[in-house]
C-alpha cells in the first residue's frame, strides 16, 4: 500500500506523516510532497525510526514523482486561518492549489483514493470532483472530504461532558465542515442523555471547535496536532477497506446520492474500491431536523462556488 501526503512539509503533513510512519502496515510506503524545500528532510529525519514503512520525500513544483503508484492520496497543501478569518476566506489561495494538485493526481495516479484535508473543503471537493470529471477519471466512490476531526472533537467533548470512557463514545456527525454545517448528532449517542441547554452547547462548540484553536494559537495557525491524527484516523480506515476487512465504517464527505445536497458528510461502508455503500444516518430529533434545514443553503452554496471554478 502506497500513501501519498501532499502538503507534507506543513503542520498538518508533518504530524500526519509522523503517524503515518509509525502506524501503516509493514511494507507500507510512504510518500511525502510539499513544494517547500524541507521536505526531502521531513522524510530523511522520519526515516530514522525504526517501522517497517518505506518513506521518501520530494520538494518542488511538480507532484508526478511523489505521486506514481499511490492508492491513497491525502491533500493538506495550501494556507491555513488566522483569528478573524472565515473557512471561505481561504478559496482565493486554496481553491487553485488543490485544483492544480489534482491535475497531477488525474495523470499520475487516477484510480487513488483522494482525501482532501484543504479547506474549504464544502468546496475543495466539488473542485476536486469538476477537475477529475474534466480529465474523464472521477470515480465518486474514491474522492473524501476529511471530516473525522469533527468526529474525533464529538467523541472528546462528549466523554469529557458525560465522564464516558472514550472507547464507548459514538456521536454521528454529517452535513459538512465548517460552522453550522456541521451537525453532530447528539440525540444518537448511546449510554448518555443531554438537556435541550447542554445540546446547544455542545453542538455549538462543536462547530466552532476550528476557531477554538485558530484563537488560541493567536495567528500561528489551526489546528495541526489534532488534524494530523484524525487524519491517520481516517487514512487507516482507508487501508483496512482497501485491503479487504470486512465492516469498515468511517465518517466523509462524498458525493453520495445524498437527498439533501450533492456532496454530503455521512457515515459509509468502505470496501476494495473505496465507498462501497452509504449507510443511512438515522433519525434526526427536531433540534438537529431544523438546523440541518438552516444550513443547507450555506452547503449548496459552498458546493456550487468550487463547480463554478473549475467550470
Ligand atoms: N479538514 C480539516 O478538518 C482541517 C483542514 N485544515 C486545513 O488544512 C490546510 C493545511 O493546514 P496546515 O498544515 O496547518 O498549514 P501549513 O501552512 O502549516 O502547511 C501547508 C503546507 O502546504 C504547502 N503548500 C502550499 N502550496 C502547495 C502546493 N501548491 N503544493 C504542495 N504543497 C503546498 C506549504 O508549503 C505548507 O508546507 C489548511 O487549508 C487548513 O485550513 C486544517 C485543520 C483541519
Ligand atoms: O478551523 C480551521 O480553519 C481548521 C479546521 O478546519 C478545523 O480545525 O476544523
Amino acid at each position: 500500500m502506497k500513501v501519498a501526503v501532499l502538503g507534507a512539509a506543513g503542520g498538518i503533513g508533518q504530524a500526519l506523516a509522523l503517524l503515518l510512519k509509525t502506524k501503516l502496515p509493514a511494507g507500507s510506503e510512504l510518500s511525502l510532497y510539499d513544494i517547500a524545500p524541507v521536505t526531502p528532510g521531513v522524510a530523511a529525519d522520519l526515516s530514522h525510526i525504526p517501522s517497517d514503512v518505506k518513506i521518501v520525500g520530494f520538494a518542488g513544483e511538480d507532484p508526478t514523482e511523489a505521486l506514481q503508484g499511490a492508492d491513497i492520496v491525502l491533500i493538506s497543501a495550501g494556507v491555513a486561518r488566522k483569528p478573524g478569518m472565515d473557512r471561505a476566506d481561504l478559496f482565493n489561495v486554496n481553491a487553485g492549489i488543490v485544483k492544480n494538485l489534482i491535475e497531477k493526481v488525474a495523470t499520475a495516479c487516477p484510480k487513488a483514493c483522494i482525501g482532501i484535508i484543504t479547506n474549504p473543503v464544502n468546496t475543495t471537493v466539488a473542485i476536486a470532483a469538476q477537475v477529475l470529471k474534466k480529465a474523464g477519471v472521477y470515480d465518486k466512490n474514491k474522492l473524501f472530504g476529511v471530516t473525522t476531526l469533527d468526529v474525533i472533537r464529538s467523541e472528546t467533548f462528549v466523554s469529557e461532558m458525560k465522564g464516558l470512557l472514550l472507547k464507548e463514545v459514538k456521536v454521528p456527525v454529517i452535513g459538512g465542515h465548517s460552522g453550522t454545517t456541521i451537525l453532530p448528532l447528539l440525540s444518537q449517542v448511546t449510554g448518555a442523555s443531554f438537556s435541550e441547554q447542554e445540546v446547544e452547547q455542545l453542538t455549538h462548540r462543536i462547530q466552532n471547535a476550528g476557531t477554538e484553536v485558530v484563537e488560541a494559537k493567536a495567528g500561528g495557525g489551526s489546528a495541526t496536532l489534532s488534524m494530523g491524527y484524525a487524519g491517520c484516523r481516517f487514512a487507516l480506515s482507508l487501508v483496512d477497506a482497501l485491503s479487504g476487512k470486512s465492516d469498515v465504517v468511517d465518517y466523509a464527505y462524498v458525493e453520495g446520492g445524498s437527498e439533501h445536497a450533492q456532496f454530503f458528510a455521512q457515515p459509509l461502508l468502505l470496501g476494495k474500491n473505496g465507498v462501497e455503500k452509504v449507510l443511512p444516518y438515522g433519525e434526526l430529533s427536531a433540534f438537529e431536523q431544523k438546523a440541518m434545514e438552516e444550513m443547507l443553503e450555506t452547503l449548496k452554496g459552498d458546493i456550487k462556488k468550487g463547480i463554478e471554478f473549475v467550470s
